[in-house]
């Protein structure tokens, strides 16, 4: 048998005995060079999560390994944080006093000076960042923070980046760099990537793995695709998909038969048709998106949410029809 890259085999870590709080029994193994994303609402473990494997903390039950061997909790070790992983936390850990060359050298040792300056104008240049070296950490941007975080982190060329909320103080167009720069440093420097993130869409757009936690429990794991289309727990498709949410009674309002007690529609699996032998739903809003809007229409007292990609079709109370092409039943 092979031995997993990491895997967590029945870890759990409570903070406190009485409340629920970091994780329970989570059994999961991360695959060698890939990005994988951690997703959750808030308090779900997704930190502890990342905590536990970087060796932050270590686990009451259960047991971590990294390439066959047992992850060392803090006690254990003189500086805790396994050495082959760097972390790149919220705070981003910088000397804001120091200049942002200083801050990404200062992680590589001075018995090759000509190496250091070389390996550190790599990473200014790999990010895009050679035009702020002279700067102090203080005087950047929360996003140019971030890549000068990153860059630190993986100049030592570490096995495994691990980040907690990377994408939470940056904008749209400094997000889809950030997301560029992490595919880049997978696919060009094999690093494994493995991140937190509370907005789920980031880990859709981004992870070859997406892990699903709730209340400290893996829900699920699985490719961002298959769970996105196919979600074991009713809790996926609405953390991934926003998706409408229907009892059997209201589904069968509305003309669908389900074999379970609940079933999830995404928006975009409702149509609007031409047919007049279908329901007559009334538009009461409509939310524009951009290169397409998202309707809120209503059918007796059900509500549904619908992506038309035609904006500017429809006006408030106008009368449509609708068919709804797949929903996904759970009990
Ligand atoms: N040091 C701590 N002491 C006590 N409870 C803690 C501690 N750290 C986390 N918790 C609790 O453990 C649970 C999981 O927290 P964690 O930070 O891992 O979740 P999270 O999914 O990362 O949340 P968020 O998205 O809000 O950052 C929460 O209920 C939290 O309150």
């Amino acid at each position: 048998m092979s031995t997993k890259y990491i895997g967590f085999n029945e870890v759990t870590k409570q903070y406190s005995p009485e409340i629920n709080s970091g994780v329970k029994s989570i059994s999961v193994s991360i695959e060698k060079g890939k990005i994988t994303a951690i997703v959750g609402e808030s308090g779900s473990g997704k930190s502890t999560f990342l905590k536990l494997l970087f060796g932050l903390q270590i686990p009451d039950s259960g047991e971590i390994q990294f390439n066959g061997e047992r992850i060392k909790g803090p006690s254990e070790k003189l500086i805790p944080g396994h050495d082959s992983m760097r972390m790149v936390t919220q705070d981003f850990d910088l000397n804001l006093y120091a200049k942002v060359y200083d801050n990404i050298a200062a992680l590589l040792p001075n018995t090759d000076l000509k190496f250091k300056n070389d390996r550190t104008m790599e990473m200014l240049d790999f990010f895009r960042i050679t035009h702020l070296a002279g700067k102090r950490a203080a005087d950047l941007s929360g996003g140019e923070r971030q890549r000068v975080a990153i860059a630190r982190a993986i100049i030592t060329q570490p096995e495994v980046l691990l980040l907690d909320e990377p994408f939470s103080q940056v904008d749209t167009i400094l997000k889809n760099h950030l997301r560029a720069d992490l595919r880049r440093i997978s696919h060009e420097l094999g690093t494994t990537i493995i991140l937190v993130s509370h907005d789920p869409v980031d880990g859709l757009s981004l992870a070859d793995e997406l892990i699903v936690m709730r209340l400290g429990e893996l829900i699920e794991k699985g490719k961002p695709e298959d769970l996105y289309q196919n979600p074991a727990a009713l809790y996926t498709a609405r953390l991934l998909g926003n998706c409408n949410v229907l009892t059997a009674a209201e589904a069968s309002k509305i003309g669908i038969k389900i074999s379970g007690s609940q079933t999830a529609i995404y928006p975009e699996w409702i149509k609007v048709t031409k047919s007049w032998l279908d329901k007559i739903y009334t538009v009461r809003d409509i939310f524009f998106l951009g290169n397409s809007e998202e309707l809120l229409v209503k059918y007796q007292d059900v509500t549904l949410r619908v992506l038309n990609h035609h904006p500017g079709t429809y006006k408030i109370n106008d009368s449509i029809h609708l068919a709804v092409n797949r929903h996904l039943d759970f009990d």
